[in-house]
């Protein structure tokens, strides 16, 4: 029979956009082409030999949900790649998927015979196998800074010894992005492949209400509760949303004091610390502070770039180091965002078939990074102005009264008033622990030098042109 393949693939993107963000629907959805389909074969063109590579790396599962849920379970997807301009060429490409029954109905909803509702599971074996991990989040593939090192050392003394250390329960804290479903599950890879034979399980604090409420309704509570006290290692994620879930919390604590008691290992993640989560019980909350509780804070600059070079590494793309650079400097608030960038980036260079260099990346993020201005720091600063007036970043900080240096440290203070929000006080502690009159000074100095000469003028506007752009 014959199906308008348009029909089909727009049920399918309104599947597929429930399930990824808005930047990676535009960049890896919109851009595909519905070429034909039948009753069981769907067959889309994709407009590079990457774009599909990256499909089928990154979005394989969420393209099966979409297809199992709009054509039935015996679909397939074919991809007709384009090879050259106006060429293409269809698969062998099939999509090669699991064939692992799925999470939800055709509504897109949770369907209640869940792929890992723990009723269904009926034999421990299996469970062994279902851990629910992403084989890509391990310790080797996360980078470590001054940012996650409390963490990361914690989880990896935990991954060693689950259950001895005196980390039970170690909770994980802090902002969107910041990795921390990565580090917690890096610990449950390393826990499978250390040591075989325990239960690990993660689960998101929403899929385990979720459970719980279909537990409640089908009057299985008891199977749940056993369920999850035959896990060695309980993984669970965003605590945050077990907030105000009274029933919830309860089973939670039952669950909680039966593994900890038998020396099993509980990891949690959370979105604050444990004294700011609201509406969770006390008795929870004071369980949560038993062992160990480290945070995650915002990647620096050394670690925003060896994260990007480990992505591109994995990916096999090259990048060049300027471009690496200034991606890592514009982009400082979270590793999501980072990475959301570098995927646009390396998007946009193989669709256009650009060269990807600083210009692309300068021209891409123009549309995606705010406020460049608010995000410069004292610390780029200083390292900008050294490099242009090629002194040592040290000489700023430093007493030396050389004129070229005095100059070049008063134009590195003069910047640090303009464009970052410290005050007076904290710029001169940057500069050595400088008063604050000296920094009026240098800020007074660098106005009247541009009033008399022109060319410290231009160069004053030169400087300000690379700052705005964080150009490397
Ligand atoms: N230190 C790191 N090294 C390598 N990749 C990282 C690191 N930190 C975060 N990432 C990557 O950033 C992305 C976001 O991380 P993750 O999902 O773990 O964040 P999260 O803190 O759990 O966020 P949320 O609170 O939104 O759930 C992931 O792709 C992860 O691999």
């Amino acid at each position: 029979m014959k199906i308008d393949c348009g029909t089909v693939w727009g049920d399918c993107l309104r599947v597929i956009r429930e399930h990824v963000p808005e930047q990676s629907f535009n960049t890896w959805f919109k851009p595909i082409i519905p070429l034909s389909c039948s009753d069981d074969v769907l067959t889309i063109q994709v407009p590079s030999q990457f774009f599909y590579e990256w499909l089928e790396e990154h979005y394989v599962q969420v393209l099966k949900k979409a297809i199992t849920a709009v054509m039935g379970p015996q679909a397939r997807l074919e991809y007709s790649v384009i090879v050259d301009r106006g060429n293409s060429r269809t698969s062998p490409l099939s999509v090669n998927l699991p064939n692992r029954p799925n999470n939800k109905n055709s509504n897109g909803q949770n369907s209640s015979t869940d792929y890992f509702s723990p009723f269904h599971l009926k034999n421990v074996d299996t469970l062994y196998q279902e851990s629910q991990l992403n084989p890509n989040y391990t310790f080797d593939t996360y980078i470590e800074g001054d940012c996650n090192r409390l963490a990361r050392s914690a989880g990896f003394a935990v991954a060693q010894k689950p259950g001895i250390t005196s980390f039970n329960p170690l909770m994980l804290y802090g902002g969107v992005g910041l990795g921390k479903t990565h580090l917690v599950q890096a610990i449950g890879n390393e826990i499978k492949s250390n040591i075989g034979d325990r239960f690990v399980l993660y689960v998101s604090s929403e899929k385990f209400t979720n459970q719980f409420i279909e537990a409640l309704r089908n009057n299985k509570i008891q199977e749940f509760q056993n369920f999850y006290m035959q896990v060695d290692i309980l993984i669970i994620d965003d605590v945050q949303f077990l907030a105000g879930k009274e029933r919830t919390q309860e089973i939670f604590f039952h669950i909680f004091n039966h593994l900890h008691q038998a020396g099993k290992q509980i990891i949690m993640t959370s979105d604050c610390p444990p004294r700011d989560l609201k509406g969770l019980q006390e008795r929870l909350l004071s369980r949560f502070k038993w062992g160990l509780t480290a945070d995650l804070q915002q990647p620096d600059y050394e670690t925003r770039v060896a994260i990007i070079q480990r992505k591109m590494q994995a990916d096999g793309i090259n990048i060049p180091d300027n471009v690496i650079e200034y991606l890592a400097y514009s982009v400082d608030t979270n590793v999501r965002e980072l990475e959301g960038v570098l995927i646009s980036l390396i998007a946009h260079a193989s669709l256009s078939r650009a060269e990807l260099d600083l210009e692309l990346a300068k021209q891409i993020l123009k549309n995606i990074v705010h406020d460049i201005d608010t995000e410069v720091s004292i610390d780029y600063i200083q390292k900008t102005i050294s490099e242009y007036f090629k002194v040592d970043v040290e000489d700023l900080k430093d007493k030396t009264r050389k004129k070229e240096i005095v100059i070049a440290r008063q134009v590195a203070m003069y910047f640090s008033k303009e464009y970052t929000d410290h005050s007076l006080k904290a710029i001169g502690y940057h500069f050595g622990g400088r008063d604050h009159s000296t920094v009026i000074h240098a800020v007074q100095s660098v106005n009247d030098m541009m009033d008399t000469s022109n060319s410290f003028k231009s160069q004053i506007e030169e400087l300000k042109k690379k700052l705005k752009m964080k150009a490397i």
